[in-house]
């Protein structure tokens, strides 16, 4: 693992664009990486940001009569000859220039509470925009690396860079303002002292905007380093792996992996950090020589009556507040360049995303499906995955009746779990169609199908949710009554096990809170299977539904499933117990994606083929499978 690189991710194409970056480069992108951020601000955040950009031009307007204030204090205090007793004629002049900054200090208070406001409403706006996309996004989208790639870099970094680009932009345009108010109030009394100004900033501008380009091209370097440190340290605080770590003593060896990425980490930054050092010296240095020459040719103006003692002294006045905006600038420019480019990626993924989204929903017209169906129908069907070569499934031809149980089996791999998908309407087949009854579904919505199917997943989740609501969400639209989740619990035969928690059907099942229970692997089963039944569909389709229960909940389940096809339902079992398989009313065989053989268990067992192997295979195992239970 020490020496195995993680996949790097695609966002660090991007390090090249920071890195060779120069300022005209930024100059001209600049205003279409804010524009993302406008848009955001005028979704969410209009009323604060105006309040800010009103406060900027006012701090701006401050700056200016910062200048005239010190100025007519500068003057008194010039005329007073500093005689003690002169000194009176000074106060109100000083009043003035104590009005003035006090009146700064408040409007600077007042634009930072405002900036304030933003950032987290712009998050929220980012963040539910992003998992919206990625709880609607066709699933097959999951499975394009590309796109993964794309989300997650949207997630781990748009998201968070939205605020930070709105915030940087506001924070560019105060700096602007102010920048440009006191190089015009300085320009006012010398243009050349405005120059002065402007080039003598120039060494500790650049000492910024290379110190920030060196950390960040030192972490994108290190991501991976990083990613991989992640990765290990979620794994040794895991409640999950946390026995396996301890039963198989892996304690040492990872912390060893640990410990060598940590020092690589640690090394990279040490370097950096002197690095940065050095370079903040010379700009300091050269910002030092700069403001030496600004302060001698302020001396020069007075000495040559160009420019008076007072106009002098005010002029250094706002000159240190013009200075300290300009490098507040260049350090914001970098910033907002850097997420400007994480958010341009996080807009680019949303709009394809959306367009994905509005292709598939295009291509499907909103005919009604009937809610009743007595045959959902699979012709010729076909499937293969996003980027995979070979088929998943190959010209599948089957028939799911009203009120019939069909048990799907196969070996590991043979395509089960994709057929399962393909009939609980998470993919469209690449070939063929799937027909309900006379409607043809390639021509409604995926979420058509959904709507009548419930689907319980191999891999299901355990919602870190109170036992209630792990059960109500199967149907989310219903109001969930206390009869119809007790109902729903009794069916999967979890009722006894969720009444018994220390909080009943209240209790959240999630260890990682407080208060929190936990169920066994079985449990969790069984609470899937109560979400199914509350779900109340026309068709389930179970992916092996019983593999972590005991026999006897496995077969009170499936005199459950009986119950429900009796009522009308139709149920597609994807199973791996040939006890479970043998009571379905027919078995569907698949073998490398193919549907090899059909029928019910006594003509499949007759016919000694795939299926009887399979049953002989699984009565000389060990596993408990041997016994058949009842044919219906
Ligand atoms: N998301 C995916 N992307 C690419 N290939 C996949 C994906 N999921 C499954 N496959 C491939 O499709 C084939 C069928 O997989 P599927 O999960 O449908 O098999 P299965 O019969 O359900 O297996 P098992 O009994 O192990 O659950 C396998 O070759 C598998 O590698």
């Amino acid at each position: 693992m020490a020496g195995a690189e993680l996949v790097v991710p695609a966002w660090r194409s991007l390090d090249d664009d920071v890195r060779s970056a120069s300022f005209w480069r930024m100059a001209r992108d600049l205003p279409r990486l804010t524009g993302h951020a406008l848009a955001l601000v005028r979704t969410t955040s209009r009323r604060w940001a105006l309040a800010v950009l009103g406060l900027q031009l006012l701090s701006g307007a401050l700056v200016v009569l910062m200048m005239a204030a010190a100025r007519e204090f500068f003057s008194a205090l010039v005329a007073s000859g500093l005689v003690v007793g002169n000194l009176v004629h000074v106060a109100p002049t000083l009043v003035g220039v104590g009005l003035v900054m006090g009146a700064s200090k408040l409007v600077g208070a007042l634009t930072s509470a405002c900036r304030s406001r933003l950032g987290p409403r712009i998050e929220q706006r980012a963040e539910l925009r992003l998992l919206g996309l990625t709880t609607r996004a066709p699933l097959e989208l999951f499975d394009e690396p590309r796109w993964f790639d794309a989300m997650s870099r949207a997630r781990d970094r748009g998201v968070s860079s939205a605020p930070v680009v709105v915030d940087q932009a506001l924070a560019l345009s105060g700096a602007l303002v102010t920048v440009t108010a006191a190089v015009g109030a300085v320009a006012f009394v010398s243009p050349a002292l405005a120059v002065l100004v402007l080039v003598s900033s120039l060494p500790g501008a650049w000492a910024a905007v290379r110190s920030a380009q060196l950390a960040y091209v030192s972490r994108r370097r290190t991501t991976t380093l990083r990613r991989r440190k992640w990765v290990l340290s979620d794994l040794l605080a895991n409640r999950r792996a946390a026995p396996e770590i301890r039963a198989n003593q892996l304690q040492d060896h990872l912390l060893g992996l640990v410990e060598e990425i940590t020092t690589r980490d640690m090394g990279e930054r040490l370097e950096v950090s002197r690095r940065q050092a050095l370079q903040r010296f010379v700009g300091q240095v050269a910002g030092g020589a700069a403001l030496c020459v600004l302060y001698l040719a302020l001396v020069l103006l007075v000495r040559h009556d160009a420019l008076s003692l007072a106009s002098a002294s005010a002029a250094l006045v706002v000159i240190r507040s013009g200075r300290r905006s300009l490098n507040r600038a260049a350090l914001t420019v970098r910033t907002l360049y850097e997420h400007g480019l994480y958010l341009a990626d996080f807009f680019r993924f949303c709009s394809e995303t959306e367009n994905r989204a509005r292709e598939e929903e295009d291509e499907a017209e909103p005919v009604p499906l009937p809610h009743d169906c007595a045959t959902l129908a699979l012709k010729g069907v076909s499937f293969t995955y996003p980027g995979s070569e070979a088929p998943s499934l190959r010209d599948v031809d089957l028939e799911l009746r009203r009120g019939e149980i069909v048990a799907l089996v196969g070996d590991n791999g043979s395509g089960k779990t994709t057929l399962a998908k393909l009939v609980a309407g998470l993919y469209r087949p690449g070939s063929g169609a799937l027909h309900w009854d006379d409607v043809d579904l390639g021509t409604l919505p995926l979420s058509a199908l959904s709507e009548r199917v419930t689907l319980v997943a191999q891999d299901h989740t355990r919602w870190p949710l109170t036992a209630r609501d792990n059960i109500a969400i199967g149907r989310p639209s219903r109001e969930a009554t206390d009869e119809l989740v007790v109902r729903a619990a009794r069916q999967a035969r979890v009722d006894p096990v969720l009444s018994s928690l220390r909080h009943g059907y209240a209790t959240l099942l999630s260890r990682q809170f407080t208060d929190g229970a936990d169920l066994s692997g079985g449990q969790w089963q069984r609470l899937a299977l109560a979400r199914a039944f509350y779900r109340d569909a026309h068709l389930l389709v179970l992916d092996e539904p019983t593999a972590s229960l005991d026999p006897r909940t496995e077969r009170h389940v499936f005199e459950e499933l009986r119950a429900l096809a009796a009522r009308g339902r139709s149920v597609l079992l994807v199973t791996h117990s040939m006890r479970m398989a043998a009571s379905a009313h027919r078995i569907v065989v698949l073998d490398g994606g193919r549907l090899i053989e059909e029928g019910p268990h006594d003509a499949l067992m007759e016919k000694g083929g795939k299926y009887a192997a399979m049953v002989g295979a699984a009565a000389g195992s060990s596993d408990g499978s041997t016994a058949v239970a009842p044919r219906p």
